[in-house]
């Protein structure tokens, strides 16, 4: 019998005033627009025990949607999973585009590999397994990437949001986007200290600090969209 995939459930992470509000977007909206690898990769990581990790279709609508308006051909992902977001960046850029994918843990990524390469975009992706600012470093190394991509994707470690920043004012060419996933950590951002779930407090605090920082920051014009999990736009200006 045929799944039907769209009824897998994508929990809410809670930032939206009801779980219906939010299951109304995604029925309404994102599931019927999903392509049909997308789907079947979110129904594979569903099963994953850690699948609350994976990017929020939601977001994943709107990032496909910023790939496309700035033309990105040359791209970074940090923080890949069983690649959710890597797979529908490499559904989003042209034939001839390449996404630079960073991730220390290659089993994960390999739980999604399969549908990344029936869906003929394998070719597209730079798998580097490796912790990430490292990763970036080795790339500055070579002058040829200083604004060479034109769209960077970061979703890992929160405690190096802002070294990761640094790195990609660097990288990402003037008028290039970089998206930050997570950045309103589940509305604990907005919770007091006290009732800030145990398990949230650290994230909640790197995430305050990220947030202010970039919110200061003039290189770039910024969006702090409630997608998902909470997703920062920037576009880098200087
Ligand atoms: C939230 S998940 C990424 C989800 C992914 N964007 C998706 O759509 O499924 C975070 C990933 O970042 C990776 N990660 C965490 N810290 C890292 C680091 N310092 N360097 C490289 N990868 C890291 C983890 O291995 C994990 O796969």
């Amino acid at each position: 019998m045929e799944r039907d995939l769209k009824k897998i459930p994508s929990p809410s992470k809670g930032l939206l005033s009801s779980e219906e509000l939010y299951e109304y977007i995604l029925e309404t909206s994102v599931y019927p627009r999903e392509p049909e690898p997308l789907k079947e990769l979110r129904h594979v990581t569903a099963n994953h025990p850690r699948a609350l990790m994976a990017t929020a279709p939601d977001a994943g609508q709107i990032i496909s949607m910023l790939l496309q308006l700035v033309n990105a051909k040359n791209t970074i992902e940090v923080g890949v999973f069983t690649g959710y977001s890597l797979l529908l960046t490499a559904l989003s850029i042209p034939e001839d585009g390449k996404i630079t994918a960073i991730d220390m843990n290659r089993e994960s990524y390999e739980i999604g590999l399969p549908i990344i390469k029936k869906a003929g975009v394998e070719h597209k992706i730079d798998f580097i397994e490796s912790e990430a600012l490292p990763a970036l470093d080795r790339l500055l190394k070579d002058p040829s990437n200083e604004g060479n991509f034109d769209f960077a994707f970061i979703d890992a470690d929160k405690v190096n949001y802002w070294n990761y920043h640094e790195r990609l004012m660097k990288l990402v060419k003037v008028g290039g986007i970089v998206v930050y996933d997570n950045t309103l950590w589940g509305g604990s951002v907005a919770m007091s200290e006290e009732d800030t779930p145990e398990f949230r407090k650290q994230g909640r605090q790197l995430t305050i600090e990220f947030n202010r920082l970039i919110a200061a920051d003039p290189r770039v014009h910024i969006s702090l969209a409630p997608y998902g999990d909470g997703i920062t736009i920037c576009r880098r200006i200087s």
